[in-house]
This record gives C-alpha cells, structure tokens and sequence, in this order.
C-alpha cells in the first residue's frame, strides 16, 4: 500500500516536473519572440526615421545617430544604402526620361520654350491633345543618379490639365505675380496650341474685377476669354454646371463617357474645352459655393472642363495635381512630389503675351467676318429639309459657325425680346427666311400677326406693289393693335388644330406629330409656327380677351408641342415679359429664349448675356435662358431694300400652287365688295344681312338671318354716323342680292339730312338693280309706317324698312289723332308683328334710350339683332339677355349680338364704304 502511495506522489511530482519544463521552455520561447519583435520594431522605426527625414540629411539627426549606432542596428543603415543605390542605378537615365517623356506629352507650345511659339496663332484642331502643360524644371544632383556628385541633372516639370486634371495652386507670401505668371504662361501655352476658338477661358477673381491677367485683355471682346464678377461666383458656377450637364447629356446620348471618348472616336471636336481659374484668397468659400465647385469639379473633366484653382481651400474630387509656392520662383509639385523643388519658368514677356493675345483676338474676329450675309443664311437648295421630328434653321454666325434655332421637342416655343430698334424685326426676317427656304409650304404653315402699328409683317401677304406672298403664310395680320380679338381668334385657330391634330393621332394610336405623320403619310401636318409679335397686347386690359387668351394660350404652350403647334412670342422685353405675370405656364414653356442686345429679364434673372451682347447680335438659348444655354450670333441684315422680298420672290415662283394667306389688316376695313360673304351672295329662302367683317382668321362676314319669326329686326346704335350708315348699308344690299328683283320691296327713310346722300344713293343702287324701293321722306313716314302695319296682316312678301336716325322722327311719331293709334304704336306693331309676315326694320337709333323709348313696355325681344357703336357695354345689358356686357368702343368697330345665334356679343367691322370717304 506504502509502496503504491510512494509510486504515485513520484508520477505526479515527474508529471509537475515536466510541466515546469515546459512552461520555462515556453516562457524562453515568448521572451525571444519579444526580444525579436522589438529589435524588429527599432529597426523600423529607425528607418523610418533615415527614410523621413533623407539618407544625407539622417545622419546629421542626433536621434538616427543614437540609434543606428547600436550594434543591432548597423544592418538597417546598409540595408537603406543597398536599397538606394538599386535605386539610384535603376534611375541613372530617370532626369533623360522624363524629358523624353515631357517632350512627347507636351508637344509645341505645351512644352515648348516659348520662343518657338509665343504670338503665333495655334493650328491644332482639338483631336489630339497635349497631355502635359510645362510649369518649370527640377534639378537634382548627379549623385542620385550614379553621376559625380555635385553635377546637376535637370529635367522638365509639366503637369495634366485639359481633360484629364484640375490644378490647385497655393500661393507663398509675395507671390501672387509669380503665380499670375504660372497661369499666364499655362493659359498661353494652351492658347496657343489650338485654332482659336477651341479654347474658352473663364477668369474670377474674388479681390478684383478688373485687371485680372491684363495681358489677355484683348481676349475679352471675343468669346476665348470671360472676366467674371467677384461677387458673382455663383453665375460662373451655375454656367460650368449648366455646361457640364448639357454636355454629358450630348455625349451620353451619342454612347461616349467623355467629351474626349467622343472626340477621339469620332474625330471631331464639337465643344470647346473650358479652363475656368479662380482666384481665391485663403479663406473658405461659402459653403453652399463650395459645395457647388466641387459638384462642378466631379463632372467636369468628362466634359472637357478643367479648374485653375488659386487659393481656394478645397478638396476636389476627381483628378487634381498641386502647385505649392515656395517663394517667387520655386514652388513643390505633386507631381514631383515633396522632394523636389520645381523652378517654374520665368515669367513670358508681359508685351509679347499681349501682343500673342491680339493676334488670337483678330484671328477669331477674322473667323467671325467669314460668312454671314443673308445670302450666307440660305441653304444651296430650297425646301430639302423635314419637319417631322423638329424645325431647325441657322440664324447668325459665331466666329465663323452658324447658330441654329431649333424648334421642337425640348424647345416647342419661343421667347424674343428686345428693346425698340434693337432688331428684333430682322431677327424674325431672318428667322422666317431660314426656315422657309428649308422647308417646303408642306412641311411648314406660318401664321404671322404683328400688334403693332406698322407694316411689318403686310409685305408677306400679296399687296399693291408686289404681288406675290410668302407661301408658307396661311395668315397674315398687321395692325392688329386694337383688334386682340384678332389675336384671340387666331389662339382659337390654333387650338381647334390642336385639337383635330390631338384626335387624328388618337385615331391612328399615336401620340404626337411624328409618329402621325408617320401613320397618315397622305395627311397634311405641317408644323405650324405662330408668330405673334408685340404679343402683349393680347392681355392689355383686365377683360374676357385677356382671360380667354391667357386660358388658351396656357393650353397651347402646353400640348402645343406634340401636335407640332409652336408659338414665336416677341415683345420688348420687360412689358413682354411683365404680360406673363399670373402666367407662368406660358413663360415656362418658352425654353427657346432670344435675347436682343439690352434685353432684359428674356434669359434667366442672372443671365447678363445680353446686356454685353453687341450691336446686331442676339443670343439664342435653348436652355430657357440659364447662362450655359448662351450662344452669341451676329444676325445678318433682312431688312435692307429687295433683300426678303427677292427671297420671297423665289420661293412664290416655287411654290406657284399654294393658295394666298389670309390678310388681316386692322387698319383697312375691306369693302363690301372685297367680301367674299357678299361676292357668294345669291337668292335664298334664307336671306343673311351682311353686318360686318367678323374678326376671325377665316374671311368671314358676320350676318343676322331674317326668315319669317318674331324678333327678327335689326337695331344699329349709336352716334358714329359713318359706321351706322355702312351697316345699314351692307345689311341692305347683300340682302338685295338674295332676292330676285321684283319680289322683294325696300322702305327706305332718312330723317338725318346729313345721311341722305348716301341713302339716296343705296336707293338708286338697289334700283338699278331692278328692286323696288320706296324712298319715304320725312314727313311722310308716320302715315307711311300706319300704312306699313295695317298692311301686315295680308302681306307675305318680303319687305325691308330701313330707317335712318328713327329717334330724329320719335317726335312726329307719338304725335297722334285724337282716337286712333299713333305712328309710334304702329311702329311698335310693326316691329312686333312685321317679321311674321316678312316684314323686318332695319333700323338706326342714336341712342339706347330712345330705342327704349321706341319699343315702350313691350321688352326688347322684338330687336332680335343688334350692332352698337359708341355705346358703352352697360347700356346693352337689357338686349343681351341681361348679361353683363364688355365694350370699350372704338372707331370702326361695332358690338354685335344676334340673340338666335350668339352667347355674347362679338365685334365686328362694318366695311368701308368708299364713296362716303370720298365725300
Ligand atoms: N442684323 C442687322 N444688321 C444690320 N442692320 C440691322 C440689323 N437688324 C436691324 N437692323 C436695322 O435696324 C433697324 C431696326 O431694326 P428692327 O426694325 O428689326 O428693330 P426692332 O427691334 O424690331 O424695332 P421696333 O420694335 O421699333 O420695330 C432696321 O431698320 C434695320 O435696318
């Protein structure tokens, strides 16, 4: 039993034992590992220490010395050494081939002294570009590169920039004018590298707005160079993102990443590149700015955008290389990187950079003097172009290229503006001649209206001296000043075609005008273009027309588009623009904005465009007026002698088939004889007398009907005798025309002594005509209207009393015999019981009241009819169904209402009787 006890304590205590071994051999093994790792850690540290602070410079660091003279540490010094010296052998021909490389990637004027290129004008296209700018050298001792200590190795320090780098300079006390040279002679170099014109440069300067890079000043008259407003960064940002968006979206929509892709797979350079510097001061940027830069900076490379930033503390996204200023002559490069010190180049001469600046100037100026007269406008052949998908049509030249005008889906309708005498009249000239000689009467329907006074657009319709019309003219209206009706009428057009074009699409399952004409290939779908110029006037006042045409107009702006319906609004701008207040549907979708020089408030609020703009230019923009959509063009002259016309001309001999436009002219009633109401005029059981010419784009006369009912009289009102006469006047002879002589009998009595010329003369009219007529004088008319309504119960044929002034001869009609019914009364009857047996008054009262005294208590329903003159609205309230009535009278104008045939009164132009002129 001992025995075992004694065997087992001897295996526990050989078994602990063991343990013990193993835990001191463990503990060895931990304390070695420890010793390792530290020894490895102070090598390290050491060599970051050497690696820090330079191999020549470490050993002169107190620290290093204590350090590496450990025994331990003797490797990690021969370590660095044999690492440097691999190096350096490796980089023995490093300082000649970066020159080779900085030769080749900065070729010409990129790289160039610039005594081989400073002040001549660049040649390069665009498609192949530089891809490194030279900013100074670096030199480094020949040491480093296995060669005799002490020789120096220099080799070129070029940085990216267009396409492929924003660049950050951060200046040292006193060095602005060194980095002013750096720009200058980066901005030069680039300049110099392409043809004028590939380049634009963007200048701001928060500390001044002047006098930022002076020697570029003659740059500033042409688009290469823009010199900002300090106070305005945040216009200069808005247009490089405005750029930035309209250009990725351009090179999206064609497949590419990048402007560059684009260009370098097509090859062909369609923007220019955009170097915007900005000069800083050190301090923050507003935040909001900030955040707009560096949106600005993410996108902008891709759309061939690059930022100078100078003392704008920031971090960019994107691509971004650093210049930090040393002093006024050496700076440390992120290309380079802190080691070495970057020599910038010495400052160009300030005279020769001027010089160099006014030769690229004149070259531009030169490319902009190429081409552009209005013969320069026209295509080598008329007619050639569709307008299915859009309408498109240059309208000046910018240094050399054309602008275009495109209307159609994201442009549908147009905003121009432009103080009196600013062209704007020639901007449509040339506008409509670009468009008609592109576009054949087929593919595009003009309907021109001008509010003005004037003839500008009356050249357009067949006239005296010149017979022929512009064939793509369906209407043409001038004068129209007073007549907004005439507007109204041509916004009802338009949207009735809306509508016809909106259910022919539906029937043929398609949504808008391309795809219709697509389906209906025999239809005819012209885009319409309507041009209203002065169109303001349409809200002149606070009245049904205004409301009516801001509805309409609302609703055209809006479904315009797709029916290929297209509005060209021209005004001077603040009234023009001041018409949209309470609008702002209409102004919204005019994203077509032209702007003549010193427009305001046509492009966006911020937009100064056009208040630099120069004489006969405009700016067109595309991009509802936001700065980035701006392109200056020089308009050519379409106003001088024969220039439209001779176009004109030839496209009427081309188009020979297509009919004349209507013209409208607010300033020349149309005789009796030019309507065509009166021209198809014919015997009918229906007869129509003809009132006036109706204010509507169709020629349409407007007409009260006279068939055998109660109330089918016809009341003229008002004082304005050459209008009352002419409506009485046309009203009898057109009805004279519907009825064959002879079955048809004409009273006719002119209390007015004035009047009775004319009446004497409409009396032998409609005699020679071989009608009766019975010329009743004055004091014969109570007896004559007794005898007219004690015939009526056995009278059916038709009879016409036309009475003139019937209030002078009220006094002789209520005169009465003692016991009989007076005159008056019989007029009454006449009135009340005649057109029942066709027997209808035509008649003139002078004013409202004795109108009202005419018919008595028996209502106004037997004045079926009636044509106001001078008559305010508010009298006309009892004969128009007590509705209130809107009539401002105007000379030459009537008020019509028809009960049977009209909801509200509508005006009407009585025609112009020559004779009466001439008398
Ligand atoms: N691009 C141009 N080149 C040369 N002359 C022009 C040009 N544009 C207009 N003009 C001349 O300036 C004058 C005024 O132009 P226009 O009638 O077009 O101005 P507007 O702005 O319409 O003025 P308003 O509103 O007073 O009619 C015209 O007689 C024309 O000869």
């Amino acid at each position: 039993m001992r025995r075992k006890v004694r065997e087992q304590r001897a295996r526990v205590v050989a078994a602990l034992d063991r343990l013990r071994q193993q835990i001191g051999l463990a503990l060895g093994s931990a304390r070695n590992a420890r010793e390792a790792a530290e020894l490895e850690l102070a090598k390290l540290e050491l060599e970051r220490l050497v690696v820090k602070a330079g191999m020549e410079r470490a050993l002169d660091d107190p620290e290093v010395a204590r350090r590496s003279s450990e025994p331990t540490m003797v490797d990690v010094l021969e370590w660095l050494n044999s690492v440097r010296g691999q190096f350096y052998a490796e980089w023995a021909d490093g300082p000649s081939r970066l020159r080779d490389l900085v030769a080749v990637a900065a070729p010409g004027p990129a790289g160039r002294p610039p005594g081989e290129w400073l002040g001549r004008v660049g040649t390069g296209d665009g498609v192949k570009v530089p891809r490194l700018w030279r900013i100074g050298s670096s030199t480094v001792d020949g040491s480093v590169a296995g060669r005799t200590p002490g020789t120096a190795l220099t080799f070129d320090v070029a940085v990216p920039l267009l396409d492929e780098s924003h660049l950050a300079i951060t200046s040292a006390p006193k060095t602005r004018p060194t980095v002013d040279a750096l720009v200058e002679t980066l901005l030069m170099r680039v300049l110099s590298s392409f043809e004028p014109g590939a380049v634009k440069i963007h200048l701001w300067d928060v500390g001044r707005l002047t006098a930022v890079l002076p020697n570029f000043y003659s740059l500033s008259r042409t688009s290469a160079l823009t010199v900002h407003d300090p106070t305005r960064l945040v216009d200069l940002l808005e247009e490089l993102s405005g750029h930035v968006r309209r250009i990725h979206a351009r090179t999206l929509q064609a497949g590419y990443p990048s402007l560059r892709a684009m260009r370098e797979a097509t090859g062909n350079r369609t923007e220019p590149w955009r170097v915007a510097v900005l000069y800083g001061n050190g301090e923050d940027l507003q935040p909001e700015r900030l955040r707009e830069l560096k949106r600005v900076a993410s996108g902008a490379l891709e759309a061939g955008i690059s930022l100078i930033l100078v003392d704008v503390p920031t971090v960019l996204g994107g691509a971004v290389e650093t210049v930090s200023l040393l002093d006024e002559r050496r700076a440390i490069s992120s290309m380079t990187g802190t080691d070495l010190v970057v020599d910038l180049d010495p400052p160009l001469p300030a005279g020769q950079v001027a010089t160099a600046s006014a030769r690229i100037a004149d070259a531009l100026v030169a490319k902009q003097g190429g081409p552009r007269s209005f013969a320069d406008l026209l295509p080598s052949e008329f007619g050639q172009q569709h307008s299915a998908h859009e309408l498109r049509a240059p309208v000046g030249f910018h240094e050399g290229e054309p602008v275009e005008v495109v209307i159609g889906d994201a442009t549908p309708h147009a905003l121009i503006g432009g103080p009196s005498g600013s062209g704007k009249t020639n901007f449509l000239y040339v506008l409509l001649a670009g468009l008609t000689s592109r576009y054949s009467p087929d593919e595009l329907a003009l309907y021109l209206l001008d509010f003005k006074e004037g003839v500008s657009f009356a050249g357009l319709a067949p006239g005296k001296k010149d017979e022929s019309w512009l064939p793509h003219a369906r209407l043409v209206g001038v004068n129209v000043n007073t007549d907004r009706e005439f507007g109204l009428a041509l916004l009802r057009f338009l949207s009735d075609e809306m509508r016809s074009r909106s259910a022919a699409a539906k029937e043929h399952e398609v949504t808008n005008i391309a795809e219709l004409r697509e389906q209906d290939p025999r239809g005819h779908w012209p885009r319409i273009v309507a041009v209203i110029d002065e169109f303001q006037y349409l809200f002149a006042e606070r009245d049904t027309v205004t409301a009516l045409a801001t509805s309409l107009l609302e609703d055209l702006a809006r479904r315009g588009r797709s029916q290929g319906i297209h509005l060209i609004l021209a005004s001077q701008d603040i009234a023009g623009i001041e018409a949209f207040w309470g609008k702002p549907a209409v102004f919204e979708q005019c994203t077509l904005r032209i702007a003549m020089p010193k427009a305001r408030r046509v492009l966006a609020e911020t937009n100064q465009a056009a208040v630099a703009a120069p004489r006969w230019h405009a700016v067109v923009n595309h991009e509802s007026g936001v700065a980035h959509g701006n392109q200056l063009a020089h308009v050519p002259d379409a106003s001088g002698r024969g220039v439209f016309p001779a176009l004109q001309r030839q496209l009427w001999q081309r188009y020979a088939g297509h009919g004349r436009p209507r013209l409208f002219d607010g300033a020349h009633a149309p005789t009796l004889e030019e309507s065509a109401a009166f021209a198809a005029a014919a015997p009918t059981e229906r007869p129509r007398a003809l009132i006036g010419q109706a204010i509507e784009v169709a020629d349409r006369a407007h007409g009260v009907e006279l068939p055998a009912a109660p109330g089918r009289n016809i009341a003229v009102l008002g004082t304005s005798t050459r209008e009352a006469l002419s409506i009485l006047d046309s009203a009898t002879r057109s009805l004279a025309r519907q009825h064959h002589p002879g079955e048809v009998e004409f009273v006719l009595s002119c209390p007015v002594e004035a009047c009775l010329p004319t009446v004497d003369r409409l009396a032998d009219t409609l005699r020679s005509e071989g009608h009766k007529v019975r010329s009743v004088a004055t004091d014969d008319l109570p007896a004559t209207i007794t005898s007219l309504a004690e015939e009526l119960p056995d009278r059916n044929l038709p009879r016409y009393v036309v009475l003139y002034g019937v209030d002078a001869a009220l006094p002789a009609l209520e005169r009465k015999e003692p016991g009989t019914q007076s005159p008056l009364e019989a007029l009454r009857s006449l009135l009340k019981q005649g057109p029942g047996h066709r027997t209808h008054v035509l008649g003139w009262w002078r004013a409202v009241a004795r109108l009202k005294d005419t018919l008595g208590f028996a209502g106004t329903d037997d004045i079926g009819a009636w044509a106001a003159l001078d008559v305010q609205g508010n009298e006309l309230a009892p004969f128009c169904a007590g509705q209130l009535v809107q009539w401002s009278p105007r000379p030459g104008r009537a008020l019509f209402f028809d009960r049977t045939a009209h909801g509200s009164p509508e005006v009407a132009i009585p025609f112009r009787m020559p004779e009466a002129e001439d008398e």
